[in-house]
């Protein structure tokens, strides 16, 4: 039998790094958005509720009424490239492949949605990559997002004859160096603003309060992330969790209420940052950037500015550069 000269014996071994977020509908109408939230909201690593009790919520009342009104929300930001989520995950990763050279594979994925986990490690196997770094784009672990991106890449795995080894980047919440991408790109923000905050909200993705108690390290993670900033920058930094989902308590204080308790104590002038998000999405930019704006606003509050996610800036590509040659030590030079 003769193999083709690209069958993986054969061609040189290539190593791989499979950055992946949450996913994203494939465009801003109620089908695409009501596939991925099916899709998203049947995770049992998202949603903690036994599934009998859970499938007949999410198909009621859920999936008959959010995707109409989500699609409204997605069609606020979206964008020529589509989603924001896609094209700045997209813009991130050929930043990287562009940054780690020829040596390097650097691909994308979506936990929900396209392209799929599974189907990018295939494409890259492929590829000849036979070490792959799964990348999950949140600096703060969770299990909700860390653990899920990482479960969906092994259950592909399971089904590969011949598996790529595996590693995976940790959380890099207190990572000097992204306290030091967040710092700069958070003063280069401030000083393009036409005005000068009283105060910097990091605002970060709601979760469950119950996941705490249960030994998720979201929460500390978060707080920590906060103190390190603070202690960088030099404007006060207040914090607060936005995106509530459902009738449970989720982790406080609450980002709306947050906004309106600073200009209770006299904040008139804010910036908000999003730490906990990789990249711009619906989260920051219909809920900070337009809804949280609007709210500040109508609590007496003067000036708000929405200061980016890292994206695809230069900051985060130093950053990435730097937490993947660690962790592909011994797989590169
Ligand atoms: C139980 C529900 C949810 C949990 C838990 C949750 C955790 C969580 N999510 C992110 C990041 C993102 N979430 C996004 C959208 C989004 N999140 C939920 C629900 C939960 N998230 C929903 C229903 C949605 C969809 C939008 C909507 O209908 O409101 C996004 C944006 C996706 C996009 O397309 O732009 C991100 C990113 C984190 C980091 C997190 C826990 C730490
Ligand atoms: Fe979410
Ligand atoms: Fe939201």
């Amino acid at each position: 039998m003769t193999l083709p000269p690209d069958h993986p014996i054969i061609a040189a071994p290539k190593v791989g790094v499979l950055l992946v977020n949450l996913g994203t509908p494939d465009a801003p109408d109620p089908t695409s958005v009501r596939r991925y939230l099916r899709e998203f909201l049947s995770d049992r690593r998202v949603v903690e509720i036994p599934r009998l009790v859970w499938q007949p919520i999410l198909h009621g009342a859920i999936l008959t009424t959010r995707p109409k009104k989500s699609a409204h929300a997605y069609s606020q930001v979206w964008t020529e490239g589509g989603s924001p989520l896609a094209v700045h995950t997209r813009a991130t990763a050929q930043a990287m492949q562009a940054a780690m050279g020829d040596g390097v594979v650097v691909d994308w994925a979506m936990r929900y949605g396209n392209p799929d986990i599974a189907g990018r490690l295939s494409a890259m196997k492929a590829a000849g990559c036979d070490r792959i770094l799964l990348a999950p784009l949140y600096p703060q672990y969770s299990a909700a997002t860390t653990a899920t991106a990482n479960d969906a890449a092994f259950a592909a795995l399971a089904a590969m004859r011949w598996q790529p080894a595996i590693r995976t980047l940790p959380p890099y919440h207190d990572d000097p160096a992204y306290i030091a991408a967040l710092k700069s790109s958070v003063e280069r923000r401030l000083a393009a603003l036409d005005f000068a905050p009283d105060a910097l909200l990091a605002s970060f993705h709601g979760m469950p309060e119950r996941t705490l108690h249960l030994g998720d390290p979201y929460h500390c993670q978060s707080v920590k992330t906060v103190r390190l900033l603070r202690e960088a920058l030099s404007l006060p930094v207040h914090m607060s969790f936005q995106s509530r989902f459902g009738r449970a308590k989720w982790l406080e204080p609450e980002t709306e209420a947050t906004l309106a308790g600073l200009v209770r104590d006299g904040v008139r002038n804010i910036a908000v940052v999003t730490p906990g998000f990789a990249a711009d999405c619906l989260e920051t930019l219909e809920e900070i950037a337009l809804r949280a704006r609007d709210a500040f606003l109508r609590e007496g509050g003067e000036k708000f500015a929405y200061l980016p996610c890292l994206n695809a800036s230069t900051e985060a590509i130093t950053l990435y550069q730097r937490l993947l040659s660690r962790e592909l030590s011994g797989w590169i030079d």
